[in-house]
């Protein structure tokens, strides 16, 4: 149909066709990708930080979805603690983390151009897989840890590629989804 057509069409108009409209309270893109990765994180393991990711194409379908986990069938055979007399018995050097997980998980053959809903900031190591993979946004919920190294390096590795990475803001103005419950009550929300 030519674009004078659908302007003709009952669509442009405010009535609709039928009697029983449509419901309009519907999260916005944004909050459904972003409480998709929080939905995520609930599936973690991980008893201090549950982490979760979401990638998205570029016409907005869901491509890829991770959590943080120890690889399957080391999640009793590991540690989960965060310290330990060596960094060898604890969580660090074997959990897998969202982001890696959700483009384990990936759907489609190729995510360049996409984007990444995650609950936490990456990490360098993630930096670097959605640098390679070619997404190329970053939508973060928290940034947690801002003085690790390992976030300074992802931010340096994102500055450097262009890679665009901003905190998420909810679009719904009554916010539906607790998209903070992930943190636990007492999470301060401006990072
Ligand atoms: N972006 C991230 N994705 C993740 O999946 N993680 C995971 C690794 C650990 O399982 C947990 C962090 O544990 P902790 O240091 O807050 O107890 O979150 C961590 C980050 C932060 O870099
Ligand atoms: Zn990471």
């Amino acid at each position: 149909m030519s674009r004078e057509g659908a302007r003709a069409g009952p669509a442009a108009h405010s009535s609709h066709v039928g009697t029983t409209l449509p419901r309009s309270d519907v999260l916005e893109w944004p909050d459904y990708f972003m409480a998709v990765a929080v939905l995520a994180a609930k599936q973690s393991r991980d008893p201090h930080t549950q982490v979760g990711a979401c990638i998205v194409s570029s016409e907005n379908r869901i491509v890829g979805i991770g959590y943080n986990k120890m690889p399957n069938d080391c999640t009793k055979a590991f540690p989960w603690d965060k310290e330990a007399a060596s960094r060898l018995d604890t969580k660090y050097p074997y959990i897998s983390h969202a982001e890696l997980n959700a483009f384990v998980n990936k759907t489609v053959v190729d995510v360049r151009g996409c984007r990444i809903y995650v609950t936490l900031f990456p990490c360098n190591e993630c930096a670097k897989i959605i640098i390679q993979s070619g997404i190329h946004e970053v939508i973060y919920l928290l940034d947690k840890y801002p003085d690790k190294d390992e976030t300074r390096a992802a931010k340096r590795l994102f500055e450097n590629t262009g890679i665009h990475c901003r905190k998420f803001k909810p679009k719904n103005e009554k916010d539906p989804v607790d998209f903070y419950s992930v943190f636990g009550a007492n999470q301060e929300q401006s990072n």
